[in-house]
């Protein structure tokens, strides 16, 4: 199992790139199975989920080429036939995305047989929204040994209101939609970047759309897709883990390929944490030239344009650095404080009361051997472990390549200590 080996105190200086949006290429990959024709998607990250649902496609019989020629951030897809639409339980488990083809497929094939994701290190995740909007949309759903079935003859136009935000909820039920007979109406969606990307893809697609990005989604249903090229967004959550790289190593870094229109909650928390930030069109320099200038100021997640829950963890590494009191208030999942203890081994002071986590500053962090819980969480980690003193050890990095690419060497480049033991990513 891979371990990461990281000597604090290096600010970090220079140009880092930010890569595609794992979280908008998992479901624009899904969207493939609405077509018989090929999806080429361009910008994907080369990350281990990109590879799960890769293999979850495949094991439908879809053709996938990840990375072709010299594009190697580019992948095909053609879902001519899809011999086998279910969801197996062995690759469902690793990745909990997964739940995004259950309306795509029922919707082209009729039929979907999608293996239920059990809970994870941030909270029960339960898909029930899934299902409720797929039954008003007139699909019979069962559940046997672990396992949804989903059946229709054809999905059929609804009035869907979502008694709770959900990002993969909207997505799932909104590529439903669009080869369904008439209408769908969805009140109370997700606004995430990630579903806009997600609709502009669609719309490529032939599907009629309006209002992605707001909280009324409206929908035509078409009775067939085509192919069509579509670019990823950059990755909001991979910049705003970058800008606090720079910001806790007191570093001066060029965050580039970003999009900071997706960043307004995050840039305007760490200007009032005190931390400069010059925004362009496609990149964010941060300048902090002297860490000992952070200043407490607290967040509370919440959904989009809301302070992100994905970028608490890391927040809170900025936290542990910053003069005075942070109340962290995470609102969107219930168990999302697993780097909490880790943080505290490595010499912070946090305590935790239900959804809020204290904490107070400034405190030196010593080097520790460090276990990481789950994505965010490992990044959360790593930033602790550059300003530490000494030579932190993280163990369980495979839950940080789910969603970030070539993490280490991206931060190497900008002058971080780090590397990496065990076997390389990608070459078990
Ligand atoms: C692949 C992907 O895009 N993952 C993101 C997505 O996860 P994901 O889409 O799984 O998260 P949701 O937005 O669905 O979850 C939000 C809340 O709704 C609850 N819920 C959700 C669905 C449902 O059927 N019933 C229900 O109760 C969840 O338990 C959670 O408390 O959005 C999260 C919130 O921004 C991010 O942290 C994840 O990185
Ligand atoms: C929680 C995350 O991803 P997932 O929903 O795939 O677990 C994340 O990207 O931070």
């Amino acid at each position: 199992m891979d371990k990461f080996v990281v000597r604090g105190g290096n600010p970090l200086l220079g140009t880092i790139k930010v890569s595609g949006a794992k979280n908008s290429a998992l479901p624009c990959m899904a969207a493939a199975i609405l077509t018989e024709d090929e999806v080429i998607l361009e910008n994907i990250p080369q990350v281990r989920d990109i590879e799960t649902e890769r293999k979850l496609l495949a094991s439908m019989g879809a053709e996938v080429e990840l990375g072709y020629g010299r594009a190697q951030h580019r992948t095909r897809i053609r879902c001519a036939v899809l011999s086998d639409p279910v969801a197996k339980y062995e690759i469902v488990k690793t990745m909990r995305a997964s739940s995004l083809v259950l309306g795509p497929l029922v919707a082209r094939t009729g039929i979907a047989r999608v293996a239920m994701p059990g809970g994870c290190a941030i909270g029960g995740r339960p898909i029930d929204l899934h299902i409720k909007g797929l039954e008003a949309m007139g699909a019979t759903i069962t559940q046997e040994h672990g396992y949804l079935e989903a059946r229709t003859d054809r999905l059929k136009g609804a009035h869907i209101v979502f008694d709770k935000i959900t990002v993969t909820g909207t997505e799932d039920l909104l590529m439903a939609a669009t080869l369904a007979e008439g209408e769908t109406v969805f009140e109370n969606c997700a606004r995430e970047p990630e579903v806009t990307d997600l609709a502009a893809l669609l719309t490529a697609m032939g599907a009629k759309i309006e209002g992605a990005g707001t909280g009324t989604i409206h929908v035509q249903g078409v009775s067939k897709l085509h192919g069509a090229r579509h670019r990823i967004n950059p990755d909001r959550i991979e910049a705003g883990t970058f800008l606090i790289a720079g910001a806790i190593t007191g570093g001066d870094l060029n965050v580039d390929c970003c999009e900071p229109k997706h960043l307004g909650a995050v840039i305007s928390k760490l200007e009032q944490c005190g931390v400069k930030l010059d925004v362009g069109t496609d990149n964010i320099r941060v300048r902090s030239g002297d860490a000992a200038g952070l200043k407490a100021s607290d967040i509370s997640t919440e959904e989009y344009p809301g302070f992100p829950t994905d970028m608490q963890a890391q927040f809170m590494a900025l936290a542990t650095q910053a003069e005075g009191t942070t109340t962290v208030t995470e609102n969107i999942f219930e168990n999302r404080f697993m780097h909490v203890q880790e943080l505290i081994r490595m010499g912070a002071n946090i305590t935790v009361a239900g959804r809020t986590a204290t904490v107070r500053g400034k405190t030196p962090l010593q080097s520790a051997a460090v276990m990481c819980s789950d994505l965010r969480a490992s990044a959360s980690l790593v930033l602790a472990a550059l300003v530490a003193d000494g030579e932190t050890i993280l163990d369980r990095v495979y839950h940080l390549d789910r969603g970030y690419e070539h993490f280490e060497e991206k931060l190497r480049g900008v002058g971080a200590q780090i590397r990496r033991m065990g076997d390389v990513f990608g070459k078990k």
